[in-house]
């Protein structure tokens, strides 16, 4: 690995010539691989499996080999994330410092790690606001959320600076900030040859600007989480002492076992209370995280002001949804309230946009009004159907969903690992003779695949068009989880 001259003198001037040399021998290993199971959707059987844990995530595991991840069903069901280790250490602060629901916007999201892993250990009762700037990474995003299947999530995209239409709106944010990628160096060799000095100046000064616009989302009291993937202190400490001085935030400290071996403060002086993972001291890429509490009010809340629920609004509520659009009739509003858990119907209410149906938290049905008044946002809550025609197709956010689709209101079919691969790529899946016409849910391993619409002779394939496997042949050795 060639690393530029400037990055090998920064760092060694910064880590002292003893810790860098040991840290220059672990950028030249190869980087663990490591996922994150999705334990409201799959139960990892430990029997089957040695895996070790990853210390701070607590469904987070090392696998020994990468594996061919894109020809494993389940990882298109969204029973796991492939996520790099030391990111996970996000889960500290949730554990340590989020104790009740909460409203929590992850505002640099794609494509997903975090907000994947926020979903599974937020409160139950928490919403959780996905934002993402670059529109097509945004919608990578939403899909890899769908897969995850939680249905209190909302993905938006838009720049930090819209969100200062929202003052005082989330309980805790996290920016995982656009970053110069020091610690990706070993992962991933064009980062590397983008890292320059000057990127490293530009990087910092955006992220103070992300942090400026998006500071007044926070409630008093509510928590920044700020992380990059980098090492120098400019992007690290030095933002992390400007948050501070410039909102006159508190920062918090974590409970951290000595044995996690995470390494404190790089810059001299006043230690604070800031978490690096190094490659040669804990085993996965480089990151830093610090989290901030705001003590200031500066501005007021928009829940308590400006959302007056229009007349509309409220009639909407009380009938537990929004009136039908014209195009969708209240048989298929029937029909699609049949597809859901009956012990979730009073939390959730079916809303009608165009063609489709989506179930959303009834809790949260303002803060979704507001979101919409405000930003552009591309998914809120779970699709449960398209109407077609007459007919209304069960959407596949439906399959993916880990608490909504009632159980047993589909029939299903156990497909084999060949089929799978077959129904992922959207190619037509011919089923036992014994499958009965009409739309039936198709798992691997029991674990919800999609739908298909069985016609008789052969069945419609419903996967997603554009999350199909494009990949044509199958490598010669498959390696799944
Ligand atoms: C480090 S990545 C986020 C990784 C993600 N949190 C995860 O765990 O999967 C930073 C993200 O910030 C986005 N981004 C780039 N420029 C931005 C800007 N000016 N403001 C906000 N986000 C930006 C990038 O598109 C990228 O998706």
């Amino acid at each position: 690995m060639n690393l530029p001259a400037s990055f090998v003198d920064y760092t060694r001037a910064l880590l002292g010539n003893e810790e860098y040399e040991k840290f220059a021998v672990a950028l030249q290993q190869d980087p663990p691989v490591s996922i994150r199971i999705n334990n409201r959707k799959w139960m990892m059987n430990h029997d089957d499996y040695s895996l070790k844990k990853v210390l701070w995530a607590s469904e987070g595991y090392y696998l020994d080999e990468r594996l061919t991840f894109t020809f494993d069903p389940l990882f298109h069901a969204g029973c796991y994330y492939v996520q790099e280790a030391s990111s996970m250490f996000v889960e500290q602060i949730l554990r340590q410092y989020a104790k009740e629901p909460v409203i929590m916007l992850d505002l640099c999201a794609a494509p997903g790690g975090k907000s994947t892993h926020l979903r599974s250990i937020l409160p139950e009762g928490s919403l959780l606001v996905a934002n993402e700037v670059i529109r097509n990474r945004s919608q990578i995003l939403a899909e890899n959320l769908t897969k995850w299947g939680h249905p209190d999530v909302i993905v938006t995209n838009n720049d930090p600076s819209d969100y200062l239409r929202l003052p005082s709106f989330f309980d805790i944010i996290l920016t995982d900030v656009p970053c110069s990628g020091e610690g990706m160096f070993r992962k991933d060799p064009v980062a590397i040859e983008e890292w320059s000095l000057e990127n490293v100046e530009i990087c910092w000064q955006r992220q103070r600007r992300i942090i400026s616009d998006i500071w007044a989302s926070l409630k008093p009291g509510g928590i920044l989480i700020y992380s990059t993937c980098t090492y120098n202190t400019k992007e690290d400490e030095e933002n992390v002492h400007w948050i501070r001085e410039e909102f006159g935030a508190e920062l918090l400290s974590l409970d951290i076992p000595a044995e996690w071996n995470i390494t404190g403060d790089l810059l001299g002086g006043e230690k604070l209370p800031v978490y690096h993972f190094l490659p040669h001291k804990t085993k996965g890429e480089g990151f830093f995280l610090a989290a901030l509490r705001k003590t200031r009010s500066d501005g007021e809340s928009i829940l308590n002001h400006d959302i007056v629920k229009s007349k509309n609004q409220k009639k909407k509520d009380k009938r537990g949804g929004t009136p039908s659009s014209f195009l969708i009739s209240r048989e298929n509003l029937k029909i699609a309230e049949n597809w859901l858990r009956k012990d979730i119907l009073d939390k959730y209410v079916l809303t009608t946009e165009d063609t489709t149906i989506c179930a959303f938290s009834r809790q949260y049905q303002n803060e979704l009004a507001v979101l919409k008044q405000n930003l552009r946002v591309i998914q809120a809550g779970t699709t449960v159907g398209e109407v077609k025609g007459k007919d209304l197709i069960p959407a596949h956010a439906l399959a993916m969903s880990t608490s909504i689709l009632r159980q047993g209101v589909f029939v299903t079919e156990e497909v084999t690992y060949e089929q799978a691969i077959f129904y992922l790529r959207k190619e037509a899946i011919t089923l036992s003779v014994t499958a009965p016409r009409g739309y039936i849910l198709l798992t691997y391993r029991n674990i919800p695949l999609g739908f298909v619409k069985n016609i008789g002779n052969r069945a419609n394939n419903l996967y997603p068009q554009e999350w199909r496997i494009r990949s044509g042949y199958l490598p010669e050795e498959i390696k799944t989880l």
